[in-house]
């Protein structure tokens, strides 16, 4: 029999402890109801923090840690918002493919906003759906050929007139690649008279590049010192540049834009708003994935040499094929495959990239992800780099290893959701034909023209920036002194 009065005080303030307790600890009773798991949070370890330092200082750690701990999917309380995070392959391809409870986040517009400054008009304008439309046409593989085409020209003539410091003498990699991407890439797409090509206009970019995370996380772009100032200054270089008559030679991508603007209504600062979140990635993405595939294969045992043999021998062939043909321009604009550079270029998006797809749990009706509930409204980020960097799809994923996509090695192939440097979904970048284009043609005209090398006698070292992360390219933090020289060839084989 179960008499009250056999209870003693201290048995009773201990048993309604352990209830009250439990009740606090225990995943809320409608998610029990419904058999799904409440989301493991992270918060800051003090309030005053604004985000888990762990995520700022060294993101890989946090997202391999974090997942190993609580699974494949997190709630991070960060900026005084509640993000959720996933980083395994099957449940991100999952979100992409489920576009109906997984829409746009309304975030990626703000960011764009905040980054680019484009008043609230321009968000709302039909013209933005058009000039989506139309960038989508202009950047898909039919259509980008012929601006890849103009990228081997303007990429040749610079390299040809490219000035290298005395024989002995180190410089950095990152200007040499950087400036030569920047000056083709801009010339292709924009003109040969685009305003990029000015000193002034790199280094503000470079700044603006630098601040653009903070403000795409949330930081007001007024609270970081001289972003707006950088930005405003490219907008107008970019509006000097539309005004001037003789400058009208960039591509169909650049005057679909301008022409879809002007027939809208809108005003000169809105057009070159929208052309300066064209030229972002345009030079900011692409350039430093050239510079990251020079620089890791530098450090690779095996050096540029796999490279260069490859790319010597496509040409004696296309020069076989093509008799009297002997000039670069015409090889880079009908390059044969290239299995190995191909794989390096591969191993560099994968290794070296970190790209976050944004979603919105649709506003009708929660979803789940695996075995969590997702409530309407909250905000997702698909961590595409997490999946690069998992042990059971790579096989000793912080290793470079340029062969690894070579699908004769005999190693199982990857499959096509564990590889996505792009993004995906809905969201997908409609620039990565151009991109894997540019980045495979000036790697050849490069290596046609140049010998690079470390500076043995002067040595130092890059690793990856902590911040500037989820938006494609990993920004370096250090350089490497290389030796560059031209190629001397035989006489017959030259230009
Ligand atoms: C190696 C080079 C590049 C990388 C790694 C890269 C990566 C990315 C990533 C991760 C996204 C977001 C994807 C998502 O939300 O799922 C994106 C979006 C985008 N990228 Fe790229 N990108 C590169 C080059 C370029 C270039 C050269 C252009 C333009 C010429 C470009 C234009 C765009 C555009 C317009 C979007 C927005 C797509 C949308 O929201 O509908 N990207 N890129």
């Amino acid at each position: 029999m179960f008499y009250w009065e056999n209870i003693n005080p201290p048995w009773l303030i201990i048993t309604s402890l352990i209830a009250v307790l439990g009740a606090l600890f225990t995943p809320s009773w409608s998610a029990i109801f419904r058999r799904k798991a409440v989301l493991p949070t992270v918060r800051s370890r003090w309030p005053w923090e604004s985000t888990p330092r762990a995520l700022e200082e060294d993101p890989d750690k946090f997202f391999a840690e974090t997942s190993g701990k609580h699974g494949p999917a997190f709630a991070v309380h960060a900026n005084g918002r509640k993000m959720i995070y996933v980083t395994n392959a099957t449940l991100i391809a999952a979100i992409y493919k489920n576009s109906k409870s997984f829409v746009m986040s309304p975030l990626q517009g703000l960011w764009a906003k905040n980054c680019f400054g484009f008043p609230n008009r321009m968000l709302s304008s039909p013209v933005l759906g058009d000039i989506m439309a139309s960038m989508h046409r202009d950047l898909s593989p039919k259509v980008v050929s012929s601006l890849l085409q103009s990228l081997a020209s303007e990429g040749c003539s610079i390299i040809d007139a490219r000035v290298l410091p005395p024989a002995g003498k180190h410089q950095g990699l990152l200007p040499f690649i950087l400036d030569l991407a920047f000056d083709a890439s801009t010339r292709s797409v924009f003109g040969p008279g685009m305003a990029a090509l000015s000193p002034a206009f790199r280094e503000a970019f470079w700044a603006f590049d630098t601040n653009l995370p903070r403000v795409a996380f949330g930081c007001p772009p007024q609270k970081v010192p001289g972003f707006e100032k950088h930005r405003e200054y490219l907008v107008t270089e970019i509006i000097s540049t539309l005004k001037d008559e003789k400058h009208h030679e960039g591509s169909e991508l650049v005057s679909s834009c301008i022409s879809l603007g002007v027939n809208g209504g809108w005003s000169d600062s809105d057009i070159a708003r929208i052309l300066l979140g064209i030229l972002w990635p345009l030079l900011a993405n692409a350039p430093n994935a050239i510079f990251w595939l020079f620089a890791l294969q530098l450090q690779h045992p095996d050096g540029l040499k796999p490279l260069v043999d490859e790319i010597d021998l496509a040409w004696e062939l296309w020069r076989k094929k093509n008799p009297g043909a002997n000039n670069y321009v015409e090889f880079a604009k009908d390059l044969p495959e290239l299995p190995l550079l191909k794989s390096a270029i591969d191993e560099t998006l994968r290794y070296a990239s970190s790209s976050y797809s944004m979603r919105q749990v649709h506003e009708e009706g929660g979803t789940a992800i695996g075995s969590y509930l997702l409530q309407p409204g909250e905000q997702v980020v698909c961590v595409t780099r997490s999946v690069h960097l998992d042990e059971n799809i790579y096989d000793d994923p912080l290793r470079y290893d340029p062969n690894r996509f070579l699908t004769h090695t005999g190693s199982p192939t990857v499959p096509s959701h564990a590889h996505m440097p792009f993004g995906g979904g809905i969201s997908i970048c409609e620039g990565r034909h151009y991109a894997v284009g540019k980045i495979r043609i000036l790697t050849v005209l490069i290596l046609l023209e140049f010998v690079i090398e470390l500076d043995g006698r002067s040595p130092a070292t890059v690793k990856f920036a902590p911040d500037n992360r989820g938006f494609g390219m990993i920004r370096p933090d250090g350089d490497l002194n290389v030796k560059i020289r031209r190629r001397s060839r035989p006489a017959e084989s030259q230009k």
